[in-house]
């Protein structure tokens, strides 16, 4: 287990404009770490110039206490795992499993022992003498993880390890890979510009943007407190709904709907901001709910995912999706009555982007450790 550090982190090819700018995090020992954001917004780069495969232009890297930026490759003591996996296609799994431990001269016996124990706990020992072109994507994908595993690397860096696969195997090769990773205790870091892998899989999650650090946190912390409507809008599926606002005679006013009521302080001074509402958050208003309070809107999308519906309706010039748990029978074309409430909305500053308020999270379930 080491840590890893980037200070300033920056670079650029061949001159400006720089792809990477001032990344600054500290990811811990023993940690699953996440870069994710959209294509191009520079995950693999920072992987790489950890790695040592990319120069970096500006900042420090540190492996454990070591300043890195320097060192080759194969001094940083780490392992990889590629989206195309880079195995050997003329050497057997086996060889393709231990051609690490070969080059830095382990021992037979001991490149031996490792390479059975790392097949057994990825379920490869039946394909030890195979070529690769003889193994499933999910299986070669294996090979390229016990590749990594073997080597006893404290640091492991994964880029998008699992986008050639099908989506059932991608969700089980998923949790097999947080489990070894808890199992062997090494620092993880993982690209992927998919959120709910992101969401999925890390202890915490670094969200980018065009070469900048949007936000770094727990996912929960990052799904409930996105620092700006872009982390708002990436983080969560469907993603969450934002429109520019106004503020006056304490309410807020958006286009196509009732004006909501301000609940406290947070927003005197404020004139025109950007409100934001999670699909589930926007709640079906009953009878019960005051007038005031009730939107009639127009659907003009309906999914039905088994126990979930999402619907997309009409609002102002745009659209928004709300998302509700148990089966509805809307249609399109239907006029449904929707409540959006103060307390489930987020609000943005119109022009830094920066939160202001975040909703109230009333579903939160804590289990308390248990002894039996
Ligand atoms: N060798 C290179 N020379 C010049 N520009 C490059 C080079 N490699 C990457 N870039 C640019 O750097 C930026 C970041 O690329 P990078 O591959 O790190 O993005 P990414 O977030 O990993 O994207 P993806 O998810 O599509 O792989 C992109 O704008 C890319 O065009």
């Amino acid at each position: 287990m080491k840590k890893v550090e980037l200070r300033n982190v920056c670079k650029s090819y061949d001159g400006p404009p720089q792809v990477v700018t001032n990344v600054n995090v500290t990811i811990n020992p023993g940690e699953f770490f996440i870069l994710v954001g959209p294509s191009g917004c520079g995950k693999s780069t920072i992987l790489r110039m950890i790695a040592g495969l990319e120069s970096i232009t500006g900042g420090q890297l540190l492996i454990g206490d070591q300043v890195a930026n320097s060192l080759m490759p194969s001094e940083r003591n780490l392992s990889m795992v590629f989206q195309n996996y880079a195995l050997y296609p003329h050497l057997t799994v086996k060889d393709n499993i231990v051609f690490g431990l070969h080059v830095k001269k382990v021992p037979k016996e001991e490149r031996k022992r490792r390479c059975e124990e790392v097949a057994a706990m990825l379920g490869l020992s039946d394909y030890l003498n195979r070529k690769p072109r003889h193994l499933s994507g999910g299986q070669r994908q294996r090979v390229a993880l016990a590749r990594a595993i073997v080597n006893e690397s404290p640091v492991c860096l994964m880029d998008e390890p699992l986008s050639n696969l099908d989506a059932k195997l991608r969700a089980h090769m998923r949790a097999e890979i947080r489990q070894i990773q808890r199992k062997l205790g090494i620092t993880m870091i993982y690209v992927t510009h998919d959120q709910m892998e992101a969401m999925t899989m890390g202890d915490r999650i670094m969200v980018l943007n065009k070469g900048e650090v949007q936000q770094v946190g727990h996912p929960l912390d990052i799904y409930n407190h996105p620092a700006n409507p872009f982390v708002a809008t990436f983080i969560g599926s469907p993603p969450m709904n934002v429109v520019d606002a106004t503020v006056a005679h304490n309410q807020i006013h958006i286009e196509g709907i009732k004006p909501i009521d301000i609940m406290d302080s947070q927003l005197a001074n404020k004139e025109i901001i950007q409100v934001g509402i999670r699909p589930e958050h926007i709640s079906f208003a009953s009878k019960e709910i005051e007038d005031k309070r009730r939107n009639i809107v127009e659907v003009v999308n309906v999914e039905v995912l088994g126990n979930e519906t999402v619907i997309a309706f009409k609002l102002g010039a745009g659209e928004w999706m709300a998302k509700w748990s148990g089966q509805w029978r809307v249609q399109i074309g239907d006029r449904i009555p929707l409540e959006i409430s103060y307390d489930a909305i987020s609000v943005f500053d119109k022009e830094s982007n920066e939160l202001i308020k975040s909703p109230k999270v009333s579903d939160l379930h804590v289990f308390e450790h248990e002894v039996i």
